[in-house]
C-alpha cells in the first residue's frame, strides 16, 4: 500500500506505529504532508516515495483540530493544511485520528486556519475581516509564520461555521489564498481517543 502520513502531536504516533511494523516486515511505502512527518519517517525507515512514482495512494492517516457531526473537520493547527489535502483528497481513504475533545457538534471553536500567499498579504487580510472572520496573522518568533509552501497563515476567529461547505467556496474563491483549513467530504473514518483509554468510531454514512 502507499500511505499519507499526516502532521502534528497525533499524526506523530501514528508514523512512530507505523515505523515499528515496518521494522518488522510491515511492506509499505509512504508519502508525507509536511517536511517535518518526511524527516520523522526517514528516521525510522519507513520508504518515502517520490511524486512522480504516485499512481494512487491507498489510505492517508492525519489528526484534525476538529471534527464536526457530519465528519467535515477543521485542520492547519500544525500550519500543514495546504499538503494536507492535496493528499487527503488524493488519497481513496482518510482516517481522521482525535481525542474526544476536538468532536464538536458544529465547527468554529478552533480557530480557522487560512493560507495566503506573502504578496499583498494584507490586502487579503482586509478581505477575510470584510467577511467578519476576524483574521489574525500567525506568528513565530515574532515574524510571520512561514508555511512548507512559503506562505503565511491568517487564523480567522469567525466562531460556528453552520455551513463549512459554503464558508469553503467563499475562502477559496478569493485571490491571495492558496487554500482553507475546512475539509468537506474527505475524512471516511474517525477514530476518537477517550479519556478512559477505549475508543468511538465514526464512518460516513
Ligand atoms: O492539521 C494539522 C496540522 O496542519 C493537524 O492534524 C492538526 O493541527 C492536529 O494536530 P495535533 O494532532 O497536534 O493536535
Amino acid at each position: 500500500m502507499t500511505i499519507g502520513l499526516g502532521t502534528g502531536s497525533t499524526a506523530y504516533w501514528t508514523i512512530q506505529k507505523i515505523g515499528e511494523r515496518v521494522k518488522a516486515g510491515l511492506d509499505i511505502r509512504a508519502v508525507a504532508t509536511s517536511v517535518a512527518s518526511e524527516t520523522l519517517a526517514r528516521e525510522l525507515n519507513i520508504p518515502i516515495v517520490p511524486f512522480p512514482e504516485i499512481t494512487h495512494i491507498d489510505l492517508d492517516i492525519d489528526g484534525a483540530d476538529e471534527v464536526d457531526d457530519h465528519l467535515q473537520l477543521t485542520k492547519g493547527g500544525g500550519g500543514a493544511l495546504l499538503r494536507e489535502k492535496i493528499i487527503a483528497t488524493a488519497s481513496r481513504r482518510m482516517i481522521v485520528v482525535i481525542d474526544a475533545a476536538k468532536k464538536v457538534p458544529v465547527l468554529g471553536r478552533f480557530p480557522l486556519p487560512v493560507e495566503v500567499v506573502p504578496f499583498g498579504w494584507e490586502l487579503t487580510f482586509r478581505r477575510l475581516a470584510a467577511l467578519e472572520l476576524n483574521p489574525a496573522l500567525r506568528e513565530k518568533d515574532g515574524q510571520p509564520y512561514i508555511t512548507d509552501n512559503g506562505n503565511y497563515i491568517l487564523d480567522c476567529h469567525c466562531g460556528s461555521i453552520p455551513r463549512p461547505e459554503a464558508l469553503h467556496t467563499t475562502l477559496n474563491l478569493i485571490p491571495g489564498v492558496v487554500e482553507n483549513g475546512l475539509f468537506i467530504d474527505i475524512a471516511d473514518t474517525v477514530i476518537i481517543g477517550q479519556e478512559d483509554g477505549s475508543t468511538a468510531v465514526l464512518r460516513r454514512s
